[in-house]
């Protein structure tokens, strides 16, 4: 048994189309749904995934990089009240810093921030980054923690397949039996990959479940 747990931003989606899912890979997607377990871990929001990835009809969803899952409607928060006042303490913070930011259900998001890296610390809070944005969420959750509660909730017990391409997948890739990185992923990603794919993006995605089907990958790799 296994379970495919892939990244949404330049992994099932390019920056080129605006990260809007292509309808290949949708479909692509779809069909593996439909018989082995798909999850789509992801920093975005609700909210934005629902535009992006209309119809797109995963498993499950781990949202705001973590803390936020959603199966079928069910929507379950990992997250205690304290972390709404850290937050609030952090977003005064970020106020008087000058920066702009947008506030998810859990965490706060802040885009094109690289150079502002060393102000973003904070013994309170986790800060994560994509590229040059920035995710602030609570202390010990990240997208390999969000995936191992989500795995629980399931009671899904055989190995985990990750696919990613940023900084923000490395913890995932922690949780991974098997990590595969697209061809675009970042260097730092590729390093810890047990596999990089030639293809980028959604095409990546497609053939990595292409491998799964037709019995190529587990010929490289014991998974079962
Ligand atoms: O950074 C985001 O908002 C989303 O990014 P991800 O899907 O690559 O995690």
């Amino acid at each position: 048994m296994f379970l495919v747990a892939s990244d949404y931003d330049r992994t099932l989606a390019s920056e080129k189309n605006g990260f809007v899912i292509s309808d290949e890979v949708k479909e692509k997607v779809n069909e593996f749904s439909k018989k082995y377990p798909f999850v789509v871990v992801t920093g975005r929001e609700r909210k934005f995934i629902n535009v992006l990835a209309k119809g797109l009809n995963p498993t499950a969803w781990v949202l705001e990089n973590g803390p936020l899952l959603l199966i079928g409607e069910k929507e379950i928060h990992l997250v205690n009240k304290e972390w709404f006042e850290i937050r609030q303490s952090i977003v005064e913070k970020l106020e008087k810093l000058g920066l702009r930011y947008s506030v998810g259900k859990i965490i706060i998001y802040l885009d094109n921030v690289g150079n502002f890296s060393n102000k973003l610390r904070f013994d309170c809070a986790r800060v994560e980054w994509n590229r040059n944005d920035a995710m602030i969420m609570p202390k010990n959750m990240d997208k390999g923690k969000g995936l191992l509660e989500l795995v629980k909730i399931l009671n899904f017990k055989g190995k985990i397949i990750a696919i990613g391409d940023s900084q923000n997948d490395i913890p995932l890739f922690k949780v991974a039996d098997y990590k595969v990185a697209v061809a675009n992923a970042l260097d730092e990603v590729k390093k810890i990959a047990d596999l990089v794919l030639n293809e980028e993006n959604g095409k990546g995605v497609i053939s990595l479940l292409e491998m799964i089907e037709s019995g190529n990958l587990f010929k490289k790799i014991d998974i079962n």
